[in-house]
Formats: C-alpha cells, structure tokens, sequence
C-alpha cells in the first residue's frame, strides 16, 4: 500500500504497518526541522554565545556600552545583568520587569515578623529604593520568626538591623530607614516618597491609618496578617479594587483584634505570608500578573489549605475613597486611630487597667511578704492552661478565667484544704500574666461570694521584675 491508506480490500495488520510505518516518517521530519531550526538560530545567534572573555555571557550590545557596572537609561549594567540573570530568564518579567524594579520605589511598615521576609526579598531581588519603618528594638522573643534580626541586634533598633541584613544582601540599593513609628503625624511626609506601601504591622489602628494615608496619596497597598496558625494578604486600592475601610467601615471588637504577643504564632506562618506580600508588592511595582486586588488569600497552616476569596469590589460609600468622600489630608492628620479602633498602635502603650478598689489589690512585694510568714491562703492563676504550663508560682491553683463561674466550689474546696474555714473570711489572692484578667477575676468573684480576693498588681510581669528575677517571662 501506498498512501491511499483507506483501502476497503487491506487487511486490518496492514492498515497497522501503514500507521506504524507513517508515525516513523512524521518523527524523521519533525528532528529535521529541529535541526534545521537549530542551524538557523546559530546563524543569526547573538555574540552573547561566544565564550572569548568573561563579559560574553552578558548581551554583548548591553555590555559595550556598560562596562564597569554604570547603569544607562534603557539598560542594565554587567554587574545587573549577572545578579539579576534568573530573573532576566524569565520570559514573563526579564530586562523590563528588572528595570521596572530597580526604578520602583517600596516601603516596608513593620520590620517584624511579615516584614523581615518582605524586606529580605525586596533587597535581594533589587528594588531601586528600600524604606523600612518601625520604632521597637529587636527582642529575643522576636527571633523564631523575625528572621531578619540576628541575636547580636537584641536590644538594638529594628530599622537598623533589618537595613543591615539587607546591606549585606545587597549593597546595590538605596536602603532609608525610618526611626519611628508610622503615624498620622508623619505618615504623608514618608509615605508619598515611595511607589508602593507594604503593611507588615500587627496592629488595627496602624491598618487603618495606613490605607488611609495610601488612598490620599494614590499608593497601592499590600496589607499582610498572621496570627496563630493562619494568615491572610490583599493588595488594596490598586487599580479601581477596594480600601481596607471599603471592606471594613467599622472596627472590629476589640477582643477580636489579637496579636502575636497574646495568642502566639507558628514562626513560619508569617514568614509565609510575608514571602507573599514581597510577590504581590513585586507584582504591583512591576505591573507583571495579576495583583491580590478585591480578592483575598487565606492561609491555614494546620491543613496545609490556601484558599482564595472574592472580596466586595469599591464602596461607593466609602467614607476615604467613595465619591463622596470628603477626607481630607488636613482630617487625616488630626484623626485618632486609636480611639477609633479602641486598641492601641503599640503593646508598649497598652493601658493597664483599673478594674477593682485598691483595696482589692495587692503589690507582688506584699504577696511575698505574706508568704514568706507562711500566711494560709490560696493562690489563683486564672490565665489559659497551656499558659500556665510555661510557667507558674509554686503552689498556685490555675483555674482559667474562662470557666471561673463553673468552678466556685473548686476554690472553696482550695480554700479548705488551705485552712481556710469559708470564702467570706477566705485569703484568696489572683493572678494572671499581667495584670488586667485578675482584676476581672476578683470583680466576680467579689461580687460572689469572695469578698476578700484581692488582685496581684502587675500579674507574674510584675512578680518576675520586683521579686523574683529568675521566674521565666514569654
Ligand atoms: N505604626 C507603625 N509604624 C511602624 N512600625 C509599626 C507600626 N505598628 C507596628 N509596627 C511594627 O510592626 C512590627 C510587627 O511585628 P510583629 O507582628 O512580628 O510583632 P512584635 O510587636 O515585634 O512582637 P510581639 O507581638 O511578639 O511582641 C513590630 O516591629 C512593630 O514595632
Ligand atoms: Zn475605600
């Protein structure tokens, strides 16, 4: 047979020698086009082939007119194109992306647990100009997940050792660091020297100041958050997408706004999201793929699980970006963030509350005076178990405040075994890790049936600062 293939008189194993034998045929002339096609590009390949010298594995054109790493209008220096090749491979981002990035402008608020990711890898990849903004010093509770800070920057400013690890990544770029926290006061004046804001803070009234200042100034916003297990990211007012106040007009709870510090967090579970935030930010200043505008990403770390939502598009309402809005700059200087979200920007200026009487309340100094006289009592831990498991005062009972209602007779049990005769005339003391949840404790337990339980001042903070220097802190 020849190619007349259909033939109704061939038998079935012929029509099959002919499929095999005019598959063979097709893979001959696809390899000579192959080969043909690799001949062809060897005519025309450019001498960035040719191995002479070392400069030959840049683009020669490029290289001629950038030698000695000065950088032209259009191009890229030596030096450039040899740190930056695995981005110039890139078919979707290449010379372009790079060079938008190098002429981009980022900064970076936070330089914590989001934000030592996001400044790492903005450095690296080669952001023309790099701010970071914070206030706070490195703690050696930071550590397991800022992993821009090194043990010799504890107790040194955060901005200078997250500049510092930059540096040493890459030396090219114009690292500024701002030695303050980012406020209303001062966030125009900073803000509006950068192209495009990271929010890597921890705190809801910076979150709302911030996509305020972003909206006034016309920056897109990449905001982050990680907590416990689970993070979450969005890039916010960027091409027609929705602010934070479009999604969010009215603060959350307080008590539903946690942070790090109380509720804890997987070191890797910020870094993750942080990782993110640098790639949109990326994305933003590049004006490569898709941006995280009006959707959100949510990560859950427990079941390896991201999922991405479709967020409310622009309020219309919106009281910063709706049409209406009448926000000015002048309303944003003089707003209160704080009082707004009812929770403070900084965990250093959290009020300490004043809940009960000060006769309801005791110093740890005193406590240690009575115990010292072997005074009966009972001691009353009423923070979360797992807390209690890090460390306790000898001899304390730990029920959470949570369930203190339910377990009443629990502690006039405590009491008794104590040689205590009944809860009106009982010594009961209560703590908790700083102070404010005791006072809740003895505000109830006053009003049923404890009279007499009195408040630690300062919870086991205080306890490890005036008394007992070795008790372990977290
Ligand atoms: N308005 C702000 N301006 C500049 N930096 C801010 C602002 N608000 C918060 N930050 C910084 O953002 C960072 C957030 O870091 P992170 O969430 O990892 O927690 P942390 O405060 O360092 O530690 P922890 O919560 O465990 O005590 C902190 O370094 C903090 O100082
Ligand atoms: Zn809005």
């Amino acid at each position: 047979m020849d190619s007349g293939i259909v033939n109704g008189g061939a038998s079935s194993d012929d029509i099959l020698r002919e499929i095999e034998r005019l598959e063979a045929e097709k893979k001959e002339i696809e390899n000579r086009i192959l080969l043909l096609q690799a001949q062809l590009n060897n005519k025309t390949a450019p001498d960035a082939c040719r191995k002479e010298d070392d400069t030959d594995r840049f683009p020669r054109p490029l290289v001629n007119s950038l030698r000695n790493g000065e950088v032209s209008g259009e191009g890229l220096s030596a030096d450039m194109i040899y740190r930056y090749s695995r981005h110039l491979l890139l078919p979707d981002f290449g010379v372009e992306g790079q060079l938008k990035l190098l002429k981009s402008s980022i900064l970076v608020v936070g330089a914590g647990g989001l934000g030592s990711p996001v400044a790492l890898y903005l450095a690296s990849c080669g952001v023309g100009c790099l701010g970071i903004v914070d206030d706070d010093m490195v703690e050696l509770n930071n550590l397991h997940r800022q992993i821009i800070h090194a043990e010799a920057y504890v107790g040194k400013l955060k901005v200078k050792s997250a500049a510092a690890a930059c540096r040493a990544i890459n030396s090219s770029i114009k690292l500024v660091e701002h030695r303050e926290a980012l406020k209303a006061v001062n966030a125009l004046d900073i803000v509006s020297k950068y192209d495009v804001v990271v929010d890597a803070t921890d705190n809801l009234p910076s979150r709302y100041m911030i996509n305020d200042c972003c909206v006034l100034l016309g920056k897109p916003l990449i905001s982050g958050a990680a907590l416990g297990l689970e993070g979450q990211l969005t890039v916010h007012h960027h091409n027609g997408g929705p602010c934070y106040r479009c999604l969010f007009p009215t603060p959350p709870p307080t008590a539903a706004c946690q942070r790090c510090s109380d509720s804890g967090v997987l070191g890797v579970v910020p870094g993750v999201i942080g990782c993110l935030q640098a790639l949109e930010a990326i994305k933003v200043a590049t004006a490569v793929g898709e941006p995280l505008s009006g959707r959100m990403l949510l990560f859950d770390a427990l079941s390896s699980r991201i999922r991405i939502v479709k967020m409310r598009g622009r309020s219309s309402h919106c009281v910063v970006c709706g049409e209406n809005a009448a926000f000015t700059q002048q309303n944003f200087q003089n707003f209160d963030y704080e009082c707004f979200t009812q929770s403070p920007m900084s965990d250093r200026s959290s009020p300490k509350l004043k809940l009960v009487p000060e006769s309801a309340r005791i110093s740890s100094k005193e406590y240690k005076e009575l115990v010292d006289k072997h005074e009966p009592h009972v001691l009353l831990d009423v923070r979360p178990a797992h807390h209690f498991k890090i460390s306790a005062i000898p001899g304390s009972v730990n029920i959470p405040l949570s369930i203190l209602e339910d377990k009443l007779p629990t502690i006039d049990l405590a009491l008794r075994e104590a040689g205590q005769v009944s809860g009106k005339h009982a010594s009961l003391y209560v703590v908790c890790r700083r102070g404010n949840d005791s006072q809740r404790a003895v505000q109830y337990l006053n009003g049923n049936g404890f009279p007499l339980a009195k408040d630690l001042i300062g919870g086991l903070e205080s306890w490890a600062q005036d008394v007992d220097r070795t008790f372990p802190i977290y």
